[in-house]
């Protein structure tokens, strides 16, 4: 009941959020374009189902092993949320993984090792870019946890308005990050480039 009357008190919001506006709709599609110009990914780590009927989109995580949270896998999340966020029709969003036993295994530690500052610091502007869109989005937002969902995984489910997880005591989910060392850098992009010497060296 509580999660009907959220859709229904989320779903008024798009209808006022989501008037035509000039302004708005070009950042919007701008920021896709550009996004689509970093993704150069070349098989869908995600896979999105939009049932017109009920206006509910259940976007799958298909990225094997782990469903690990890379630039590329970032980038195809937030593009496939600002899809169907401008699509006035989609009220709701499950967010579920396609694999077995893991909903996503966090940032993808590669992205964390080796890399160049600048690499670095997109890889976490666009972590920032993911969680800030989830949690601002006018959709309801659902996290079905069918599996283990380790820090930047509980971080994802963390960004939904509910949270539901498989009864199954061999899933784990939690911020554990800080067991690797690992901190999440602040807001500005000052303290990007400075975690990045440190996450490069
Ligand atoms: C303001 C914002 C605050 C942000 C705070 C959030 C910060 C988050 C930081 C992070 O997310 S760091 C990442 C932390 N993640 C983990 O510690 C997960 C470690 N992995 C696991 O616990 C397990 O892999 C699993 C997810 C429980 C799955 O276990 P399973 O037995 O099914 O598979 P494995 O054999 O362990 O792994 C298969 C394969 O996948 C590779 N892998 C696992 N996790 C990652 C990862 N996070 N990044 C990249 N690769 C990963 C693993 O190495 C194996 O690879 P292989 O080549 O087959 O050996």
């Amino acid at each position: 009941m509580a999660l009907r009357a959220a859709l229904r008190q989320k779903c008024g919001l798009i209808g006022i959020l989501s008037q035509p506006s000039s302004s708005g709709s070009h950042s919007r599609v701008s920021a896709v374009l550009v996004s689509q110009m970093r993704n150069n990914a070349t098989s869908p780590k995600i896979k999105v189902d939009f049932n017109q009927s009920t206006g509910v989109a259940v976007l799958s995580m298909q990225s094997p092993p782990v469903n690990s949270l890379s630039l590329d896998f970032l980038t195809e999340l937030c593009i496939s949320v600002e899809k169907l966020e401008m699509d006035r029709a989609c009220r709701g969003l499950i967010i579920t993984s396609s694999l077995p036993k893991v909903f996503s295994a966090g940032l993808d530690i590669l992205e964390m090792y080796g890399k160049s500052p600048e690499r670095c610091g997109e890889f976490w502007r666009a972590v920032q870019e993911m969680w800030l869109k989830m949690y601002s989005s006018n959709m309801v937002t659902i996290a079905a946890i069918n599996g283990s969902s380790p820090a930047g995984g509980c971080l994802l489910s963390l960004t939904c308005d509910y949270r539901i997880m498989s009864d199954n005591p061999r899933y784990s989910i939690g911020l554990n990050e800080t067991l690797l060392g690992i901190v999440a850098p602040f807001g500005t992009d000052k303290n990007i480039i400075k975690n990045t010497h440190t996450c490069s060296n």
